[in-house]
């Protein structure tokens, strides 16, 4: 079972920013997605739920591609969830505990889900009646991994998690996803940061210039820093 792209490109509004991707994320492993800042990795990533899609290639999610149906779509994003960047693009109700339960309430299964549970699996046991927007960057984060785990997903999509944490932070996240990966959730990450792809990944692919350019189960710092990978820690 995978997350595919075969010759993919994407362009917004007529500037290239794939322009020819082929990668593989396999189930069960954690795969982090390198590349410098602006190199497309958000933009690769969304292609996997159908966020977005391409202008060329191909997308598949289990052997299926994604096509503008409405099926499929609904197929598609109940196995992969999605974890934007900036959690405010992703919390959008006023308390914690209905956040967590808007996808599940959308689909008419919020009864099943045990938010509490859900809350102290991301590390925030007591936040069930508090504002989103109240609280910290990291907290956030841990919110939206909480709404999208209440979709149950085979796969979770991170844009760079890391983004904006701080040592402790970013540990928290590496935690995180080793609980993931116990519950049998597939990881695709992006990052920027070469320490916590190699901490947190068993495999690397370095995004750039369009193209994923390296792949391998590492990365030695000499061929990060050429391809302009330059944060180590994490
Ligand atoms: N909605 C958009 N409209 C136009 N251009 C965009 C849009 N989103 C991203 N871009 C541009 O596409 C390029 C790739 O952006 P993207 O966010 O995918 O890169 P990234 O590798 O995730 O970067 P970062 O590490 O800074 O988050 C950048 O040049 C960016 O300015």
């Amino acid at each position: 079972m995978t997350l595919r792209a075969e010759g993919v490109a994407f362009a917004y509004h007529g500037s290239p920013v794939l322009t020819g991707v082929d990668f593989t994320a396999e189930t069960g492993v954690v795969t982090a997605l390198l590349g410098p800042n602006g190199a497309g990795k958000s933009t690769l990533l969304k292609h996997f739920n159908g966020l977005l899609r391409p202008d060329a290639g191909r997308v598949l999610v289990d052997g299926t591609e994604i096509e503008d149906d409405e099926a499929i779509l609904r197929e598609v994003r109940s196995r992969v969830g999605f974890v934007f960047q900036n959690p405010a693009d992703q919390l959008i109700a006023p308390t914690v505990r209905q956040d967590v339960t808007f996808g599940p309430r959308n689909i008419g299964v919020a009864d099943a889900v045990d938010v509490d549970s859900l809350l102290a699996r991301v590390g925030l046991p007591d936040a069930g009646d508090r504002h989103p927007h109240t609280m910290s960057n990291g907290e956030q984060k841990r919110v939206a991994l909480a709404g999208v785990l209440a979709m149950d997903p085979d796969y979770v999509v991170m844009d760079e998690p890391t983004a904006g944490l701080d040592g402790d932070g970013a540990a928290q996240f590496v935690g995180l996803i080793e609980d993931l990966v116990a519950a049998g959730v597939t990881v695709l990450l992006s990052t920027h940061h070469v320490g916590f792809a190699t901490t947190v990944a068993d495999r690397i692919a370095v995004l750039t210039e369009g193209e994923i350019k390296y792949e391998g189960k590492d990365i030695d710092r000499e061929t990060a820093v050429q391809f302009g990978l330059r944060t180590w820690a994490l």
